[in-house]
């Protein structure tokens, strides 16, 4: 059976994302969330000339050698000067406070010599040395971050500096997840002999907390096309923007989910996808659900959410497309078959920088090495294996 390509399967999936809708969010709740509209600044930053320093707003010609100028005022933050400098004149100015009019210059007070309402200079005066000019920061209209950006905290704060009480940012999916599997219990449990304790809901919930607005954990259905049939229909009551089910997307007789789905009128494509670990995927939509079906197996399933679920969420957020990071192995990668290999490794530090040290555990059952891991090394088809100091494409793990 033919296997389809990574590529066309994402495809497939990108094809079904909803445009960004817009909300607004008080601007001390956007961090982390994807900005949908350029900030655009609405003022100029500084509002007008300032000082950048403590000392005298100064014409710079009139300070020369010798030359002792007359103390006419006091310009501070948030109360300036209204007069204006004149020749010979000088005015005290403090850091932040507005440039008077006249001077084009500031000295900072260490280069000055105060006697009563005189001041005298042991610096020659610099023009428009120390003077934040209007605009200088950002102008009226410049865009200050772009739509599509997850924003920093850097960017909260240039958002309130440009007066932004709330920002214009992409509404986040509600999210549900269901487990299936006969074995599975909750962690925390006593396990009988056959019982394997449920991973996967609680790695995928974590993974895709921070693109969320909600994620509901529907638990843990049988193999009971009845049961399942219920715990599905149960999800899909609240209309969540992903369903998302891990396990029984095989061929074996236990593998229900297909049909439960379709039974339920998702319409459904099931995929052999030419990767590993996570050959299984199906992918369909009901009504406005998209419904995405994982492997169980447990590295399977976090690394097709990587491969998959990641970029349909960073698309249905209008996030510009994440790079792969390009890195140097740390030591060889074997021949990789047929399909492409999502191979865990760690991110070390090499004498010539970050490099990707593959890790060569790929069981997709196995989640220690998973957790162990930093990279998804994006190992090609037929790649022949590479060596030490070969660059080669990764996902970084933990990255948005
Ligand atoms: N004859 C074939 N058998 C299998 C094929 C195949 O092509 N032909 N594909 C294999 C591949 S590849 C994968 S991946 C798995 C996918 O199987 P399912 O999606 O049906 O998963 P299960 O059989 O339900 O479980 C597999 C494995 O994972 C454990 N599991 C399941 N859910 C969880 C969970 N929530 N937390 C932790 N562990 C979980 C489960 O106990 C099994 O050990 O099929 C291969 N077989
Ligand atoms: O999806 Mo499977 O990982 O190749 O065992």
């Amino acid at each position: 059976m033919s296997l389809l390509p990574v590529e066309a399967a994402l495809e497939a999936i990108l094809s079904h994302i909803p445009p960004v809708v817009i909300e607004h969010v008080p601007l001390k709740e956007a961090v982390g969330r994807v900005l949908a509209q350029d900030l655009v600044a609405s003022h100029d930053q500084p509002p007008f000339d300032a000082s950048a320093m403590d000392g005298y707003a100064v014409r710079a010609t009139d300070v020369c050698d010798d030359a002792v100028l007359k103390v006419i005022g006091t310009s501070q933050a948030g109360s300036g000067y209204s007069g204006t400098v004149g020749p010979g004149e000088a005015v005290r100015i403090f850091t932040g406070a507005p440039v008077p009019r006249g001077a084009d210059t500031v000295i900072m007070q260490e280069e000055a010599v105060r006697d009563g309402d005189r001041v005298r200079f042991t610096a020659p005066a610099r023009p428009g040395h120390s003077v934040r000019l209007k605009g200088n920061d950002f102008a009226v209209g410049q865009v200050l971050v772009a739509a599509g950006t997850r924003l920093t905290p850097m960017q909260i704060a240039v958002a309130a500096a440009a007066n932004a009480a709330s920002l214009a940012v992409a509404r986040r999916p509600r999210i549900a997840l269901l487990a299936t599997g006969d074995e599975l219990v909750l962690p925390g449990n006593r396990l009988e002999p056959d019982q394997i304790v449920a991973s996967n809901s609680f790695g995928l919930a974590a993974m895709l907390q921070p693109y969320a607005e909600r994620i509901v954990d529907h638990g843990i259905a049988s193999d009971d096309r009845v049961v399942l049939r219920s715990r599905l229909e149960a999800a899909f009551a609240d209309a969540p923007d992903i369903l998302i089910t891990t396990g029984g997307a095989s061929v074996g007789e236990h593998d229900l989910v297909q049909d439960v789905l379709k039974d339920l009128g998702v319409s459904l494509d099931f995929w052999r996808i030419n990767m590993r670990p996570g050959k299984p995927l199906m992918f369909g939509t009901r009504d406005k659900t998209l419904v995405f079906g994982l492997p169980g197996n447990p590295v399977s399933a976090m690394v097709t959410a990587t491969a998959f679920i990641k970029p349909a969420l960073r698309a249905w957020l209008g996030h510009s497309a994440a790079a792969d990071w390009r890195l140097p192995l740390a030591s060889p990668t074997p021949a990789n078959t047929a399909r492409r290999h999502f191979m865990r490794a760690r991110l070390v530090q090499s004498p010539f920088g970050p490099a990707a040290e593959p890790i060569a555990q790929t069981d997709s059952g196995h989640t220690s090495s998973l957790a162990a891991a930093d990279l998804l090394i994006v190992q090609p088809e037929h790649d022949p294996g590479q060596p030490t100091g070969a660059v080669v494409a990764a996902i970084p793990i933990d990255a948005f």
